[in-house]
């Protein structure tokens, strides 16, 4: 496979924005343009059949002001409302002939149905956003205060909606099922979605995804085949002391105190106890506590997430956490409890349909293909294709800013490259 070359090629395939031709691109959730809702003016909307272009980087994709659209209205998991009602109204507005649409919790699943189908192909996008204060001077930046789609989730429903709307009205021999999953950034939505009595009823025989990549430039893909992604649990730790007055120490159990050395302390799992040829990771993103400067903390909070690369890893780096977290209890006099959140399991993609995409992304278009090495990163997904083969492979949108980055800025032509890829791809397999 190739190495990433910032100077890519335009993907071969590509959309174009007759696409927005397509009535629900012109009026919003609640009937009126969504674009004046957000007041922008959609880059597409004199385009016309005449206009095809060559190569995506000279087309204004519809499917970006899509992009735009959602951005602006990031919402956290199960709570994706408005972004819900945004999806829904353009899926309805296409043609319904092959379509079959179902809201399931804040998501929505869509079956097209095939012409002639021996199996159901899958396809899943997440829809949430993180709790981050945007800080990128975008124009269509966040209206929702304190949240942004900082994990490319405005990208990933983008590229669904293209493939989606190119297959309502050219539907392949199999049936595809589009699964519009909440809360991928947590609590998780995608094992009580598979649990449900639609995707029992319209089950996938396999499954496709994306996330996007700021370090690869656009036009280009990276996978592998096997373990992808890691095994994760978000990690909560309260500690209870005894507060009191700042010159009074002696009086009192310091929580901020005990908080600080549990935090080296943990650090000391991943370097003595993990083994050096494996990989596991324990951040503390959050610490909370005390209450004023010259108080002493009664309680203090961290707030993390645990990452390895084996359920069995996941196992003795908790215990391990357990003891240190019981020591803390001993040494500084406090109670404590831990809460372990929601967990995921690992991503691991089937070997011989990765291979087949690869080579087929490789010699059928125009994009780049690269072989990555797993990441400690977390997807839900991992339990879609946990018992149906699947995959999932990062697509590059180059940002300087990287995931959960309050500046992340992902290139839109990123959007035709996905969308244009994935058409292509599930048009060869959907026909086989
Ligand atoms: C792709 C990505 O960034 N996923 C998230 C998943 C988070 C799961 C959960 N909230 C946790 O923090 O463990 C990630 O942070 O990798």
């Amino acid at each position: 496979m190739k190495k990433p070359n910032p100077k890519q090629k335009s993907s071969k395939s590509f959309v174009n924005c007759n696409l927005a031709e397509n009535s629900s691109i012109r009026e919003g959730v609640d009937g009126t343009d969504p674009r004046l809702l957000f007041k922008e003016k959609a880059p597409c909307q004199n385009a016309t059949k005449e206009k095809e272009a060559k190569d995506v980087t000279n087309v204004i994709n519809p499917f970006i002001q899509i992009r735009r659209d959602l951005h602006q209205i990031p919402e956290k998991g199960f709570q994706e409302n408005r972004t819900q009602g945004y999806l829904l109204h353009y899926l309805n507005n296409l043609p319904q002939e092959h379509m079959e649409i179902r809201e399931w919790e804040t998501g929505i699943f869509v079956r097209v149905l095939g012409t002639a189908p021996s199996k159901t192909i899958g396809y899943r996008t997440d829809i949430d956003g993180l709790p981050i204060t945007e800080e990128t001077d975008l124009p269509f930046h966040s209206k929702h205060e304190g949240m942004m789609h900082a994990c490319g989730h405005d990208f990933h429903m983008s590229i669904a909606l293209g493939v989606l709307t190119h297959f309502s009205s050219n539907p392949p021999k199999d049936n595809l099922l589009f699964m519009f999953q909440p809360a991928e950034e947590g609590p998780g939505g995608a094992l009580p979605m598979i649990q449900s009595e639609i995707f029992k009823e319209w089950k996938p025989d396999m499954i496709v995804a994306l996330h996007i990549a700021p370090e690869y430039p656009v036009g280009t893909i990276a996978t592998k085949p096997g373990l992808l992604f890691a095994n994760t649990s978000e990690l909560f730790i309260d500690l209870k002391g005894k507060g009191g007055h700042a010159a009074y120490p002696h009086q009192t159990n310091d929580m901020v105190v005990a908080a600080c050395s549990l935090v080296s302390q943990l650090q000391t799992i991943i370097s003595r106890n993990v083994d050096p040829l494996d990989s596991a990771v324990i951040t503390i993103g959050k610490i909370t506590g005390g209450t004023v400067q010259n108080i002493i903390a009664e309680r203090a909070r961290l707030e993390g997430t645990i990452r390895t690369l084996s359920v069995e890893s996941m196992k003795k780096v908790k215990e391990r956490i357990q003891a240190l977290v019981q020591g803390v209890e001993i040494g500084y006099g406090c109670e404590t409890s831990i809460d372990y959140g929601c967990m995921y399991h690992q991503v691991d993609n089937d070997a011989r349909l990765t291979e087949e995409f690869m080579s087929f992304v490789e010699n059928e278009t125009n994009v780049n293909v690269v072989e990555c090495r797993h990441a400690m990163t977390g997807e839900d997904y991992g339990y879609m294709i946990q018992n149906i083969p699947g995959f999932m492979f990062w697509l590059g949108v180059e940002s300087p800013y990287g995931l959960h980055h309050s500046k992340l800025d992902p290139k839109e032509d990123a959007i035709g490259v996905g969308m244009s890829m994935l058409i292509s791809y599930l048009t060869k397999k959907g026909n086989e």
